[in-house]
């Protein structure tokens, strides 16, 4: 479990004050994968480095299971941070050094004995799918085999939470998706606290139980996948069931609605349509299934000169979240 407890890190420029984090707050509980997503600037590098104390913070704590990071001495935190996994963007492994002695790296450090590091590091790189690649060099492998060696490298110290900042940024879109499944499967199946830092939505689609949005150094969005998916009209929700834009055509209202769970597969539209005798004009639509439930995201058209209130109203009732298209619908 790691728990952040408003974090604040202010950075100095000359005479000029820059708040990078402005009081985050988080939990993500163990075995669970949480995104945090954020435009450029939001502060999502420095919640990586204060989150492992590379950065000290300003103020505010991080812990990890329980254990106190932010206020640990020198040998205590450096104990803390093996509990730490950390992927990057790029593996930035060793050039000179086999996929099996890069693995082993971590655990020469901490001086392991040299029988019991060419085992495991064996083990972390089968686990990682690279058996029979111990003695390749970097230059041997794909991007996404190098990914998968950073990957049983963060794992050498068995570590309790696995950091991801920008994990797939730099893959192709098939090398992404078996990366993410390989993590969504060491979360599984070694009890894995995972945070992963992205501005790919499609990550946080593909493995996130939770998700933040960061902007401005705060969390000003959070919360289950399916739950913040199901805000209609939020930032988040817009970006996970995204509309294409479209051209109301002649002058009848625009509703935008979203609908979830068994609603999904309910003709509620046709329904609602024949119900108050309209014919209704889909302008655009996303269907998707996030964290096992499937979204409907639709806008939609009626007639010209047709009143949207009793529709609006009908499909509230059926539990489908509905707003009249405004500028930022698009
Ligand atoms: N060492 C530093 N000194 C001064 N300001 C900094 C420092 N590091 C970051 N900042 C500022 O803190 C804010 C957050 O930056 P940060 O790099 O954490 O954002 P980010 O979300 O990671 O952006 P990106 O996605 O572009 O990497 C920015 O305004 C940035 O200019």
């Amino acid at each position: 479990m790691i728990t952040v407890t408003d974090l604040r890190k202010v950075y100095r420029q000359g005479n000029r004050e820059v708040v990078a984090l402005d009081g985050v707050s988080l939990e993500v509980p163990k075995g669970s994968i949480h995104g945090i997503v954020g435009h450029s600037g939001a502060g999502k590098s420095t919640l990586v480095r204060c989150l492992t104390l590379l950065d000290a913070p300003t103020s505010g704590s991080v812990s990890i299971n329980g254990a106190e990071l932010s206020s640990a001495g020198h040998q205590d935190l450096r104990a803390a941070r093996r509990r730490i996994g950390m992927i990057f963007q790029h593996a930035n492994l060793m050039d000179s050094r086999t996929a099996v002695q890069n693995v082993a790296h971590p655990l020469e450090i901490v001086k392991t004995p040299k029988d019991r590091i060419r085992t495991r590091a064996a083990e972390l790189l089968k686990l990682v799918g690279l058996a029979g690649f111990e003695n390749a060099y970097p230059s041997q492998l794909s991007g996404g085999q190098k990914q998968r060696v950073g990957i049983a490298r963060a794992l050498a110290s068995d570590p309790d939470v696995l950091l991801c900042d920008e994990p797939t940024s730099a893959l192709d879109p098939k090398t992404t998706d078996e990366i993410l499944a390989l993590i969504k499967d060491l979360t599984a199946r070694l009890g894995l606290t995972v945070l992963v830092i992205t501005h790919e939505m499609h990550v946080v689609k593909r493995i996130c139980d939770s998700v933040s949005l960061l902007a401005g150094g705060r969390i000003v969005e959070h919360g289950k996948l399916r739950d913040v998916a199901a805000n209609l009209g939020s930032e988040l929700s817009r970006t996970l069931l995204p509309l294409p834009a479209a051209e109301p055509l002649g002058s009848g209202a625009v509703l935008e609605i979203l609908y979830s769970g068994d609603r999904a597969s309910e003709p509620m539209l046709t329904s609602a349509a024949r119900r108050f005798d309209l014919d209704l004009n889909v302008l655009a639509g996303s269907v998707e299934t996030l964290a096992g439930t499937q979204f409907g995201h639709l806008r939609i058209q009626l007639p010209d000169g047709a009143d949207p209130a009793p529709l609006a109203a009908y499909l509230e009732d059926q539990g489908v979240s509905v707003r009249a298209a405004g500028k930022d619908a698009a």
